[in-house]
């Protein structure tokens, strides 16, 4: 039997997830998860000094989405509801493997498998590219203070981790549908047709997967 779809946006900082899970939510009437990014204490200190401030920071990532995925994935996934969230769990250890060094990283792997093996997990992922010329362009617009001391070669690196990652799903799970957006190309924001392609194009495979549930 297949669960009901479980869509994930994701893709580097500043491509575009929470805007494009937004749109889609209202669009397709999904109910959605979204990261809580403005409470988050330890952002700006890991900004400033990321090897003194990772741990803290990839555990309250991590904490947080399994109480959010525990408590609201879980419940739309029993009831057989499509849901959609603004990122994947896995987005975890693609941060994690760059931000923790040594016996951290080590613990960290550990702690992360033991809360999200029995998670539901994604079975459609949104996957947004982007230029680094773009991200910046759109992280500086967005103009969080915190970002600003932001290290361009982290998320040059961040870019190829991404890649990285989703390669590696793509083997890993072939069942899980991979859907990949050129973010410098297509402007779900202002081009409303564009934005209506990815619409419909995830309709249908919703539509094809309750049809199997
Ligand atoms: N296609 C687009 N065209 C123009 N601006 C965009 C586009 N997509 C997103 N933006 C703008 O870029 C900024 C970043 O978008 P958003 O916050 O959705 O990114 P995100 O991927 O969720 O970021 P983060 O990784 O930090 O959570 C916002 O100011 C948003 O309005
Ligand atoms: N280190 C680290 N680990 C994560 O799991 C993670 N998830 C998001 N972020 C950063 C990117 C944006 O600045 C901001 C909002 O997405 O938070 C993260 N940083």
């Amino acid at each position: 039997m297949t669960q009901p779809p479980f869509i994930a946006v994701e893709g580097p900082i500043g491509a575009g997830k929470t805007t494009l899970s937004s749109m889609l939510a209202e669009e397709l009437n999904l109910p959605i998860i979204k990261e809580i990014v403005e409470e988050n204490p330890f952002l700006g200190k890991f900004y400033d000094n990321i090897d003194e401030w990772s741990f803290q920071l990839e555990m309250f990532f991590l904490c947080n989405r399994y109480k959010q995925l525990e408590d609201t994935g879980v419940q739309y996934i029993s009831q057989n509801q499509p849901v959609i969230s603004d990122y994947h769990i896995y987005k975890n250890m693609i941060f994690a493997e760059r931000t923790l060094k040594g016996v951290k990283r080590d613990k960290y792997r550990q702690i992360y498998h033991v809360l999200t093996d029995d998670l539901p997990k994604p079975d459609i992922i949104i996957y947004i590219r982007a230029s680094l010329d773009t991200l910046l362009a759109r992280i500086e617009k967005r103009g969080r203070v915190f970002e600003e001391a932001m290290d361009t070669a982290y998320l040059e690196q961040l870019m190829a981790d991404y890649d990285e990652a989703m390669a590696s799903i793509a083997l890993s799970e072939p069942e899980t549908k991979i859907i990949t957006i050129d973010g410098d190309i297509i402007d779900f924001v202002e081009n409303r047709e564009q934005f209506h392609t990815i619409a419909s194009q995830l309709k249908e495979l919703i539509h094809e997967r309750i049809q199997h549930t």
